[in-house]
């Protein structure tokens, strides 16, 4: 299977701050891997710099064999255009998301490519097959949500554009068992069509048995392949 992401020696942070350190990390087409660690150990900056948002990095980061990484001196950001045309979408952590706009349109803000504003409706229908509560709620705005309809928003709102990596930043956070489960769930009944994702989670359970592999990652290190393993 050919490789969709190919990290080596990645090195990334914040001003004085070096959060993440010689990482190498490789995913597959199609392949659905899990970044498990605690709070804290930089699963949310491996993903800022796999999409050009952290202030500094070095390292090789390639995209489909083409190289996406490099030092960031043009600034955090500017490079996160291309990288999504070449094939990346991202869920930031959280809540992420504009309160003051309908379903509908924060789907729209996803569509960020020529093609996939031209096929935002189709897309939109996809969505709602996948998380069916956010159907009847097009219209509505988001700030009046529940968070698990939120969080579906905020999923969704990546999966407006194909990709063939997804990055998904701990779509469990803050939400109950319950409703995080079923947000996991609607995202593993996506058919895998070469679509790669890699989502980073506390909750070693919630993917536990669902992912291809699980990565661990503690102190800004690659931890190894954990396996299926439940810690609880
Ligand atoms: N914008 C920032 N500026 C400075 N330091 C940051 C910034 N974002 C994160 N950090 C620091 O980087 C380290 C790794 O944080 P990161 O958010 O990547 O971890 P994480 O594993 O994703 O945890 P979490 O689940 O809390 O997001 C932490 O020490 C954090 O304080």
């Amino acid at each position: 299977m050919a490789e969709v992401l190919k990290i080596t020696g990645l090195t990334a942070g914040y001003g004085p701050l070096r959060v993440l350190h010689e990482i190498d990390f490789r995913v597959l087409e199609g392949e659905r891997v899990g970044l498990v660690g605690l709070n804290g150990h930089g699963k949310t900056t491996l993903f800022r710099a796999i999409s050009s948002l952290v202030g500094w990095q070095s390292g090789s980061i390639l995209l489909h064999g083409r190289e996406i990484g490099g030092s960031r001196s043009a600034g955090p950001g500017r490079k996160t255009p291309a990288i999504v045309r070449a094939g990346l979408a991202m869920t930031p952590q959280g809540d992420a998301i504009f309160p003051g706009l309908t379903v509908a349109q924060h789907l729209d803000c996803g569509a960020y490519t020529v093609k996939a504003w031209r096929d935002r409706k189709a897309r939109r229908e996809m969505v709602f097959d996948i998380f069916p509560p956010l159907r009847k709620l097009e219209h509505a705005l988001v700030g009046r949500l529940s968070g698990g309809e939120r969080r579906m928003v905020s999923v969704g709102r990546a999966l407006m554009v194909e990709a063939s990596l997804y990055l998904i930043d701990e779509p469990s956070l803050g939400l109950a068992p319950k409703i995080s489960a079923s947000v996991i769930e609607a995202l593993f009944a996506l058919p895998k069509d070469g679509r790669a994702m890699v989502i980073a989670e506390q909750n070693v359970a919630l993917l536990s048995g669902k992912v291809d592999r699980m990565v661990g990652m503690h102190a800004g290190r690659i931890r190894g392949d954990v396996g299926h393993v439940s810690l609880y």
